[in-house]
């Protein structure tokens, strides 16, 4: 598979103070991956910078082979789509004019609302189980229906990357499990930050760890995700047992302190 993303001797800041320093990984295509560290480790900022809405303080970030500052806003918009944490779309539009947001990259001047680029954006509100909810107004929609708005306006935008910082939070468990599948099919790639470790490792090809300023090698979850690694990074105890139908390893996680 070829790389997506190259990041190399990458450090980030958020406003003055710096928070990740010199991390080095690459990203090959269709590959699903999770950012995950304790709050405040900067998996926000990094992801911002992979965006390409925030510049490094050094290194860089390479999407397809190109800087994301040296393309245009169109070209940029076409490459990568983002779902913040906790965005919160304008609160007079429609629930299908957000996600027809996403199609901007791709229409030309005034040419939203034609026949075909209302069947995307329809097909865009099926593929977060809100088919029929087009003409919803977003503030009367659940905390977990307008994420799933905002991430069918990232699906629109068909991009070969799709960033997400902390896609599940506000969902059902059921929505929960569906876009985490969802991540995992989607024929593009997916950077992800999670908090949930046991998710993210059944549903992530492999994971970043931040912790104090750096990053662990972006490795396969029984890897990335060791018990001695979750001690140190998270203070939480973790083992691995095999589901008793399935026999698929699955991560348990207590409080330190826990009895076994
Ligand atoms: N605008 C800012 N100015 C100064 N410090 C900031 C700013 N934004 C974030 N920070 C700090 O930078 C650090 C990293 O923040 P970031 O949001 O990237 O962490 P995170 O891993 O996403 O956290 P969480 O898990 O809580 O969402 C935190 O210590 C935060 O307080």
């Amino acid at each position: 598979m070829t790389a997506i993303v190259e990041v190399r001797e990458l450090s980030c800041a958020a406003g003055r103070k710096t928070v990740v320093s010199d991390i080095s990984f690459t990203v090959r295509a269709g590959e699903t991956i999770g950012i995950v560290g304790p709050n405040g480790a900067g998996k926000t900022t990094l992801l911002r910078v992979l965006a390409g809405v925030r510049k490094p303080t050094s290194g860089r970030v390479l999407v397809n082979g190109r800087a994301l500052h040296e393309l245009s806003g169109r070209e940029r918009a076409r490459t990568v789509a983002m779902v913040a944490q906790d965005e919160q779309p304008p609160a007079d539009l429609l629930a299908g004019e957000v996600v027809a947001l996403g199609r901007t990259p791709y229409l030309p001047p005034w040419g939203a609302g034609s026949a075909a680029e209302r069947a995307v954006v329809a097909a865009g509100l099926a593929a977060v189980d809100l088919t029929g909810c087009a003409d919803r107004p977003v503030h009367r929609l659940s905390g977990g229906e307008r994420q799933r708005v905002l991430l069918a306006r990232a699906l629109v935008q068909r991009t070969p990357l799709l960033l997400l910082d902390e896609p599940t939070n506000h969902l059902d468990i059921t929505h929960r499990l569906a876009l985490l599948g969802m991540a995992r099919t989607l024929d593009r790639t997916v950077v992800m930050a999670l908090h949930d470790l046991a998710m993210a490792d059944r549903y992530c090809d492999r994971i970043l760890v931040l912790h104090e300023g750096a990053a662990h090698p972006l490795a396969a979850p029984e890897a990335a995700l060791r018990t001695e690694v979750l001690d140190t990074v998270f203070g939480v105890r973790a083992i691995r047992v095999p589901h008793p139908d399935t026999g698929e390893s699955h991560l348990l996680i207590t409080a330190r302190e826990a009895n076994p």
